[in-house]
């Protein structure tokens, strides 16, 4: 290991990283950046692009206290680990999927490939003193290979996704091979408790393990470790401050003048098909249909920056919504207004939080989604005095904490037109009761919360130097 003299820091470690200057779509990267901006360490992962071999050459980079160390991957690397068996397999098995499931033996072995690529180049990055925090499903294994090569540091897993129930998770070829590893960390971090059920059960039942005092487990091997629930959050008090001075922003002052009056429905989504955005769209047209008095006076935005194109489904689900849009405002549309404005683009946090204040209606009604942080954002950047109305799938983490959102059934298309219709007319008193109650949760359960709260768990007990990487960083 390199460094040995240098102090303790915090390394992160992520497929997806969030490097300066770049919008960062999806949850893992907001927040960890946000995380990682607070208090510094080291981030490394995937650069986000190809080579002709997998980690030829690490990429440095230093910008506002944090360190960066990213590698490319090489073309048949990027299809076997990240778009065959991390997202074919491994995404729609844990969102509840088992039908998408793509299992191909030569999958595994790139993702095996790739993980054992992260963990050669982390040994040489990290010091005994690090603590290392690894991140989603993309790296399940790589803590075992880290102990393999003589790691002792202390290492903390969090998954972002949703955990089925182990009767799914059986259905996955070689699952207990996989999932096992997950013993060689010293903690698990899931989002909700309905997860870490799941994980429980999963490792008593199937994997051989048994309940010890204190939440911890003692695996078939005899390690033992810990499994948690952290709902990861949001840096709650400064989306409010960029949303209440967004009315400086040229775009955010278009948008509101080119509503014209009109009430806005938002939804911001990678284009995944675990979002529910066909039956968003269904609800939508529900509405249009049987409230002809909100034609002209409701408009419906729909952010949806392109995810994983190098995924069949991912592509697919591209063609329906566009067709699905087309009939929408094919059906509806007047000379003057379209209700549907939907856009493949994905716009940064600052232009975001603007239009998410705008909005009467914030619409996240994902089938599955491990948290949603759309769903937290939206409400940290309402105006306090006049805020719009969160409609929230039951069946994302968010909805675990948001519970006085309108909560709906996103494959309920009825109820979820009910729900918009609901909104659209709530009085004033009423959305502001609701909106209070949820942003004291997110002032208390931010992002500083989150990160505190994970790390303070991994570093107790651990050895002095390790601890006091956690106490520096707390
Ligand atoms: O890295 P990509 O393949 O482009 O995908 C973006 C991220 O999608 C998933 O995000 C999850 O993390 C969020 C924060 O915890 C959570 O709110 C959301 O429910 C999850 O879907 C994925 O888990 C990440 O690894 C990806 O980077
Ligand atoms: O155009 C966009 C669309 C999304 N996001 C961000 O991407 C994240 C999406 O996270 P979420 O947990 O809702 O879902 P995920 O994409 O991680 O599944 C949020 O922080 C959004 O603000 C963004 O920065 N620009």
């Amino acid at each position: 290991m390199a460094n040995r003299n240098t102090k303790g820091r915090l390394v992160v470690v992520s497929n997806r990283v969030a490097l300066p200057r770049q919008t960062a779509t999806g949850g893992l990267a907001s927040a960890l950046q946000a995380a990682l901006h607070e208090l510094g360490g080291l981030w490394f992962g995937w650069s986000g692009k190809l080579a002709a071999e997998t980690g030829a050459e690490v990429h440095r980079l230093h910008d506002a206290k944090v360190d960066y160390a990213t590698i490319d991957l090489s073309r048949a690397d990027h299809d076997d680990f990240y778009t065959g068996f991390a997202n074919g397999t491994l995404w729609p098995m844990l969102h509840y999927r088992p039908d998408l499931v793509d299992y191909q033996r030569s999958h595994l072995e790139g993702y095996l490939r790739v993980n054992e690529i992260f963990a050669q180049h982390l040994c040489k990055l990290i010091t005994p003193e690090d603590v290392l925090w690894v991140h989603d499903y993309h790296l399940i294994p790589l803590a075992a290979m880290l102990r393999q090569r003589g790691v002792r540091n202390r290492i903390g897993f969090f998954l972002h996704t949703p955990l089925p129930a182990a009767g799914l998770l059986i259905a996955l070829p070689n699952h207990r091979e996989l999932l096992e590893t997950l013993a060689s960390y010293d903690l698990i971090g899931v989002h909700t408790t309905r997860d870490l059920r799941a994980l429980e059960d999963y490792f008593l039942h199937e994997a051989g393990a048994s309940m010890r005092l204190g939440g911890r487990m003692r695996s078939a091997g005899g390690r033992i470790f810990r499994a948690a629930a952290f709902p990861i959050s949001i840096d709650t008090a400064g989306i409010a401050r960029t949303a209440s001075d967004a009315g400086a922003h040229k775009e955010i002052n278009q948008l509101r003048t080119s509503l014209d009056g009109r009430a806005l429905i938002i939804g911001v989504d990678r284009l995944d098909y675990s979002k529910g955005l066909p039956q968003r769209f269904e609800a939508f047209a529900r509405l249009l249909e049987r409230a002809p008095e909100l034609h002209r006076q409701v408009t419906f935005m729909q952010i949806a920056p392109p995810s994983r194109g190098s995924v069949l489904e991912y592509r697919q689900i591209r063609r329906e919504l566009e067709r699905s849009a087309g009939h929408i405002n094919g059906k509806y549309a007047t000379p003057d207004w379209a209700p549907l404005r939907y856009i493949n683009k994905s716009f940064p946090h600052r232009l975001l939080a603007g239009y998410y204040r705008t909005a009467r209606v914030g619409l996240v009604t994902p089938l599955r989604d491990g948290m949603n942080l759309v769903a937290k954002e939206y409400v940290a950047s309402q105006n306090p005095d006049d805020p719009g109305v969160l409609i929230l799938s039951r069946f994302a983490g968010a909805a675990q904490e948001l519970t006085t959102a309108l909560l709906v059934n996103p494959a309920d298309t009825e109820e979820v037109a009910d729900a918009l219709q609901r909104a659209l007319n709530m009085p004033l008193p009423e959305r502001r009761d609701r909106w209070r109650a949820m942003m004291k949760v997110l002032e208390h359960n931010d992002i500083t919360f989150w990160r505190k709260s994970f790390l303070s768990a991994l570093t107790e007990k651990a050895p002095v130097a390790q601890r006091r990487v956690a106490e520096t960083l707390g």
